[in-house]
């Protein structure tokens, strides 16, 4: 049999695909933008005659119908690696259940502990050789089809081709079904900086050198940093991000980009998924400038730090006078996820001349109305640690930049209440008083 002869013996309908689904059956979910949309409609129809089905996905772009058709989860129990604001709400709705990860480690995961039973995935067409390509969601995606018993493909023209390292496609012949579909890939726009966000940016724009190689995290000062980025007048800028967005679009464009300076991957962009918008997808489209690969390289510290002058541009949800770094919950409301945050602040400090930052507005507007400090004697009751203490080394507010590494803990406190807002300081020196980590004869800047 041909590849073409194969692909037409694999070709079926969603519903008789997903009906290789049983009660009790682990089953993956494509991740980002690759959340398949056909085999969820159709596994959601399946809704009564299934029971204990067991979802993995990461970062929903748009409400799984599995969760829409199961609004008790009786069914269907729908976990996931990494959340996005539609999955918090479904937390919050008690319909979603996170699973803790360092991204790097995701794959091994899948490879030494974890069983899938069907893995459902969006693919861009199938090329002349046999291979589907995974689009902009390669992460762990090959680690995973490697254990699933069955593999099913939703073959979708609209979704662009990322030229990749590793990993990136799957040959037909370890396919067990295919559906064809056409649907647009999800945009995701770039939230618009803040006056906040430039004056963090503005502290760490002077840590940047011409052949800086950078990352940019997920959320909305990151972001705003890459635009800052585009404008201005770095040189040989490399790139080595986890998430590709339109901010490195923009700063390619701007001519900022070339990778010259690399000591890994010279000349390309390299990244392991990407949510942004069509201009993104339409630039990353067999674009050979780029290199998508799997997580267990982009986000493996030791690749990281073969980089020189790496700088790591991160944000986070509250942070302890001791330096401990919350990013991903609120008490014990999970927000979203530890992610790559750790991967790239342990890989950018042990990069020759690399830095590690960790951005937040110095207070935060509570649901009630209440104005409240982001830098707290001790984290939230029930917040959880994302980044250990001493892993961390500059913290950016909009009232300065402080580097932790090295530092006691009342050097820390000290370094940390400089760049709290105003109104909190005298009382985080009273609790640090308190705590025994400030010294009598310390003194603000
Ligand atoms: C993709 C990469 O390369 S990422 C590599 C690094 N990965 C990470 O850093 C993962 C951890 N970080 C993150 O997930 C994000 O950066 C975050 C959550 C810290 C910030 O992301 P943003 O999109 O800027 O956050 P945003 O301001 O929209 O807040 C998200 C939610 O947290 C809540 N929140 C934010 N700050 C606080 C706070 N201090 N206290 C309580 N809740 C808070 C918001 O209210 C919002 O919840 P809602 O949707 O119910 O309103
Ligand atoms: C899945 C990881 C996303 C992040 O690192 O934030």
């Amino acid at each position: 049999m041909n590849i073409l002869e194969e692909y037409q013996s694999k070709l079926t309908s969603p519903e008789k695909a997903v009906s290789v689904v049983k009660s009790g059956d682990w089953v993956d979910y494509g991740s980002f933008t690759g959340q398949p949309v056909v085999l969820d409609k159709a596994l959601a129809a399946r809704k009564d005659e299934l029971e204990d089905v067991k979802i993995r996905a990461v970062t929903a772009v748009r409400m799984p119908e599995v969760v829409k058709v199961d609004p008790e989860a009786r069914h269907f129990v729908y976990n996931n690696w990494h959340f996005s604001g539609l999955d918090r709400k479904l937390h919050d709705q008690g319909v979603c259940w996170y699973s803790p990860i360092l991204y790097n480690e995701l794959p091994s995961y899948y490879r030494r502990f974890l069983d899938v039973d069907v893995a459902m995935i969006p693919v861009a067409p199938m090329d002349e050789k046999g291979f589907f390509n995974f689009g902009p969601q390669v992460s762990h995606t090959k680690a995973m089809l490697e254990k699933a018993k069955i593999i099913i493909l939703e073959v979708n023209p609209k979704i662009p081709r990322c030229l990749g390292g590793l990993e990136e496609a799957i040959h037909i012949s370890a396919v067990d079904h295919i559906v064809e579909t056409e649907w647009e890939l999800p945009q995701i726009q770039p939230v618009p900086p803040t006056e906040l966000d430039n004056r963090i940016a503005g502290f760490i724009m002077p840590e940047l050198v011409d052949g800086s190689c950078i990352q940019l995290g997920i959320g909305g000062m990151p972001n705003a940093m890459g635009k800052i980025i585009a404008q201005s007048d770095l040189k040989d800028l490399g790139v080595h991000t986890e998430m590709m967005t339109e901010a490195f679009v923009e700063m390619v464009e701007a001519g900022r980009v070339t990778g010259a300076r690399k000591q890994i991957d010279r000349y390309k962009l390299t990244y392991t998924f990407s949510m942004g918008t069509q201009k993104t997808y339409d630039f990353l489209h067999n674009n050979p400038s780029c290199a998508i690969y799997p997580v267990d390289y982009v986000n493996n510290p030791w690749i990281i730090a073969k980089n020189d002058h790496v700088i790591a541009i991160n944000n986070c949800v509250e942070v302890d006078l001791f330096g401990q770094v919350c990013s991903e919950s609120s008490g014990t409301r999970q927000i979203s996820g530890t992610g790559g945050q750790v991967d790239f602040t342990l890989g950018a400090y042990h990069s020759q001349g690399g830095k590690s930052f960790i951005c937040l507005e110095s207070t935060y507007k509570a649901k009630n109305g209440e104005i409240r400090s982001r830098i707290n004697p001790i984290l939230t009751p029930g917040a959880i640690v994302t980044t250990h203490r001493a892993m961390v080394n500059y913290v950016v507010t909009e009232h300065g930049i402080v580097n932790l590494k090295g530092k006691s803990t009342w050097e820390r406190a000290e370094a940390l209440i400089s760049i709290a807002h105003p109104n909190f300081r005298d009382d985080l020196i009273k609790d640090a008083e308190k705590m025994g980590i400030w010294r009598r004869t310390a003194k603000l800047a």
